[in-house]
């Protein structure tokens, strides 16, 4: 059992924790057929690709400031009634833009959201903005410098996510300077459905702190010390990637192998019901499947803390509480 356990979450897409109830209600609300993407309470994809695309099309059921503000409480709820203190949330302005609400307006709910909740809990959360791939490099740079100049003390990071087989890391690396120049933290998803290649790529060109999975590193033992003497941070989500068949079960999936070759790794959910899962799920995975004790999964948690992208105050008041 890990309910007694303090959670910390570092990589969640927040449209990918949309509860399907709370998506059927808004199609209902706009009248959009979601039959193709949401059956049976279940939202329906295949393959990485269709994954993405699934995701895209629930995003546009979520549409003005409100809806969002709606989707971020309604998360940050359920994390904080399983112990959760501190959560960063994956956001896409781009997804606010082409549902036409606009980054601000999208951001300004989201943020409304966090109040909320952390109103009612206390929970602390922070953004991260990432440009997805597939919208193409120059929307990638757009985030960017929305990022940079939004001057909103909740947005903390820069990511890039989406479809990872899309151009190598070097064809976005000026967003990363435009994020680095502003005082974003930088994480990059690789090793995810690409192979070392996309972690070797993320650290020569970019040298993020962290990186999102980055589990197929394990293919490249010279990289997985190359990660461990850099002390970069694994945003790992261990029920996505066998999910998305990235390994084909718990006993082939690299977290405790990462582990104990001194990678400094952590515990997240990434799309949580897409994937079936939860940050509660993963932290039980951690325990049973993984076999981690207590100790070593509030080691994980600390670890989260450490790279947290907060500022040195909140990071203090974090780690007190575990
Ligand atoms: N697991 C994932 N990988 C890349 N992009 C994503 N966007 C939402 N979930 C993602
Ligand atoms: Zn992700």
């Amino acid at each position: 059992m890990t309910s007694h356990l303090k959670k910390v979450e570092l990589h969640c897409h927040l449209e990918g924790a949309a509860p399907p109830a709370l998506t059927e209600a808004q199609a209902r609300k706009y009248g959009v057929d979601i039959s193709g993407e949401l059956r049976g309470g279940a939202y329906v994809w295949h393959d990485f690709a269709s994954f993405l695309e699934c995701y895209d099309k629930v995003s546009e059921v979520y549409r003005t400031e409100e809806d969002y503000a709606l989707l971020t409480e309604t998360y940050l709820d359920e994390l904080a009634g399983i112990n959760t203190i501190y959560s960063e949330l994956i956001v896409s302005p781009d997804h606010g833009k082409r549902i036409g609400l606009g980054a601000d307006a999208y951001i300004s709910g989201v943020c409304e959201g966090i109040r909320r909740a952390r109103e009612k809990s206390g929970i602390e959360a922070r953004l991260i903005v990432t440009g997805e791939r597939h919208f193409g490099p120059e929307s990638v740079i757009g985030a960017a410098e929305y990022a940079a100049r939004a001057g909103n003390p909740l947005i903390t990071g820069f990511n890039l996510a989406g479809e990872e087989r899309m151009g190598r890391v070097a064809d976005y690396a000026r967003a990363f300077d435009i994020a680095r120049d502003a005082g974003l933290g930088l994480t990059i998803h690789a090793g995810e459905v690409c192979g070392a290649f996309s972690v070797i790529d993320a650290l020569d060109a970019v040298r993020p702190s962290r990186i999102g999975h980055g589990v197929r590193a394990v293919e490249d033992l010279d990289l997985v010390k190359r990660l461990a003497d850099l002390g970069t941070v694994l945003e790992v989500c261990p029920g996505s990637n066998i999910a998305l068949g990235v390994f084909p079960d718990f006993a082939s999936h690299p977290l405790r192998r990462l582990k104990e070759a001194g990678v400094r790794v952590t515990i997240s959910s990434d799309d949580p019901p897409f994937f079936h899962t939860s940050l509660e799920r993963e932290y039980e995975l951690a325990a049973g499947a993984f076999g981690f004790s207590d100790a070593e999964i509030d080691g994980m948690t600390r670890t989260a803390i450490e790279a947290a992208f907060v500022d040195e105050e909140t990071r203090k008041t974090l780690l007190a509480r575990i």
